[in-house]
């Protein structure tokens, strides 16, 4: 059976299409409307990993039934799933997007893992060998870091672009754009430092999201700690929302 997934940030709809379990598509897409996946009609089932707002979640599903021809299953936080447990006293609060990514965490590392989503917002989330989830945190990604300065200062004003790096900004531009870099770069050695603490040495490390590449590229040869996995999210979506064939 064909199963086509999504992935509802908040920057973007990630998707890929599933064939036996193995990907066969993917891409990433930022109009809906126009969007028409490959083998529309032949798809049985549609999940969904949403943290965007109830209107693009509405307008997810009436998609769906225009394009493939059915509802789609829509992933939800809850107290317990597939061997592990929520640290939220209200579960249905943590964003679905931490959730699913810690399932599909756990379950390739049984050993309790330290996931990193590098998207819109930066989460972390820790998860032990008992499959009890220990809570996370929240920071702006790279693109809030920089607009919220730029939108809160007077003075931050610049038009150039510049690539991000570790070294100190020579320019406005510059020190904005390496600070969100040193930022990230920081706090993926730290949460790695908590998770040892908190987990244990064999704790696995896990990142994903669009910024990714990114600070896998800043922290050089300390990358070799985290295994990157584009696809997270979505591979946690078989858990929540498992579909029998
Ligand atoms: N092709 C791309 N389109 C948009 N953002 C991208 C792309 N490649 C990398 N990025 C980076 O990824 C971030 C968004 O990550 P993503 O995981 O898509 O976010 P979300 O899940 O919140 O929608 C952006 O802030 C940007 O810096
Ligand atoms: C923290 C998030 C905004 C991250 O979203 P993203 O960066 O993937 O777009 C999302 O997981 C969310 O809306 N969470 C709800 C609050 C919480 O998890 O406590
Ligand atoms: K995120």
């Amino acid at each position: 059976m064909l199963i086509l997934e999504f992935d509802l940030g908040n920057t973007s709809a990630k998707w890929r299409l599933l064939e036996a379990g193995d990907v066969v598509e993917r891409g990433r897409i930022t109009e809906l409307d126009s969007f028409v996946p490959p083998s529309a009609g032949k798809i049985g089932a549609v999940r969904v990993a949403s943290v965007a707002g109830e209107a693009r979640e509405q307008a997810l599903s009436q998609w769906c039934q225009n394009t493939v021809g059915l509802g789609p299953r829509i992933a939800r936080t809850t107290a317990h799933c597939s061997g592990v447990s929520c640290a939220y006293a209200e579960p249905h609060r943590l964003g679905v997007d931490r959730w699913l990514a810690v399932l599909a965490a756990y379950h390739h590392c049984p050993q309790g893992a330290l996931i990193l989503d590098a998207g819109t917002a930066l989460t972390i989330d820790l998860v032990n060998r008992r499959g009890q989830h220990l809570g996370g945190y929240i920071l702006p990604g790279q693109q809030l870091m920089q607009t919220s300065l730029r939108q809160d200062t007077a003075r931050i004003v610049y038009a150039e672009t510049a690539e991000p790096a570790l070294n100190p900004g020579c320019s406005t531009a510059e020190a904005v754009v390496n600070g969100a870099a040193l930022s990230a770069a920081a706090v993926a050695q730290a949460a790695l430092q908590q998770a040892r603490t908190l987990l244990g040495e064999s704790c696995g490390a896990f990142i994903t999201g669009g910024d990714a590449e990114l600070i896998l590229r800043l922290l050089g040869e300390k990358a070799g700690d985290f295994a990157y996995y584009p696809d997270l999210v979505m591979e946690g979506l078989a858990r929540a929302c498992p579909i029998i064939e």
